[in-house]
């Protein structure tokens, strides 16, 4: 069994009708628009694993998908052996999602954050691993702090600490770093890394691709829904060449040929 097991996940968004009367007319409607077609990919326990692509590329539907936040036109989607959509309850408690959008209830301090999380997963008395959580994120002296009150960076620290609350085995990061300091990304990646050594699997979305070479031993390219690189990092730098990770992910994308799936 594996951490993530992708098979032939398409997703087509339905068209918006322009207005009631096309709605409810007969006519044929536009077609959708094809945001993933035909992904197929596992990632092991353990593993650290990178899933790139420019934008539009569909990172975030596919992690919606796993998330239980979108739902696949085909093709299905397990964490941990449960399925998305069939097992909806144990896939979502062994996934943990720190979102690209900073989204927050500004009424709450960080600690009635983490709390209210918690509470998702039936979880009371989760103090002590809050601590801890808030402690290897910097954010021990912010738990009383109010929400609102954070800076943007901080408030990205809380998420990532609000994907942890329930101890996922499989962790997934789009774009954690997106707008963060120097020093809040190494804070980040420590701990993620530490997480990662304990045991944990973690899936990184990320456009600073010097930081998907330094971290990830996998890496899935997507371009226009469509998985056109898999296989280890070093294992794509040398069959790409260049000088690193962005000179081979400049080339790849630009090469409407290339197609180098092996691992
Ligand atoms: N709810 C939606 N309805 C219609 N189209 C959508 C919807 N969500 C995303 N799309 C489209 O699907 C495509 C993939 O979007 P997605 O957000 O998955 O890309 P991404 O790789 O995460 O991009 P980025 O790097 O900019 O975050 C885009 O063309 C986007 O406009």
């Amino acid at each position: 069994m594996s951490a993530l097991t992708l098979e032939h996940i398409s997703k087509i968004y339905a068209p918006r009708p322009r207005s009631m009367t096309e709605w409810l007319s007969s006519a044929p409607k536009a077609k959708g628009f094809q945001a993933l077609d035909d992904v197929s990919l596992t990632v092991e326990y353990g593993e650290f694993f990178g899933l790139l692509g420019p934008n539009g590329a569909g990172k975030t539907t596919l992690i919606s998908i796993l998330a239980g936040l979108a739902r696949a036109t085909s093709g299905t989607a397990r964490i941990c052996g449960y399925d998305v959509v069939g097992d909806f309850k144990q896939s979502r408690r062994s996934l943990g999602v720190v979102p690209q959008e900073i989204v927050y209830d500004p009424f709450f301090t960080v600690r009635e954050t983490l709390r209210l999380q918690s509470g998702y997963f039936g979880l009371r008395d989760n103090d002590d691993w809050i601590d801890e959580v808030l402690s290897n994120l910097g954010l021990a002296d912010k738990a009383d702090a109010n929400m609102r009150a954070l800076s943007g960076g901080m408030k990205r620290r809380v998420l990532v600490a609000q994907a942890l609350v329930h101890r996922p085995p499989v962790i997934i990061l789009d774009e954690p770093t997106a707008g963060v300091d120097v020093d809040l990304r190494r804070t980040l990646w420590e701990f993620i890394a530490r997480l990662n050594k304990e045991g944990h699997t973690i899936l990184l979305t990320t456009h600073y691709l010097e930081e998907a070479e330094a971290l990830c031993g996998r890496i899935a390219m997507l371009k226009g829904g469509r998985v056109v690189a898999l296989d280890t990092t070093q294992a794509l730098l040398a069959r790409v060449g260049g000088n690193d990770l962005e000179d081979a992910f400049v080339r790849i994308m630009h090469d409407d040929d290339f197609l180098g799936v092996t691992a």
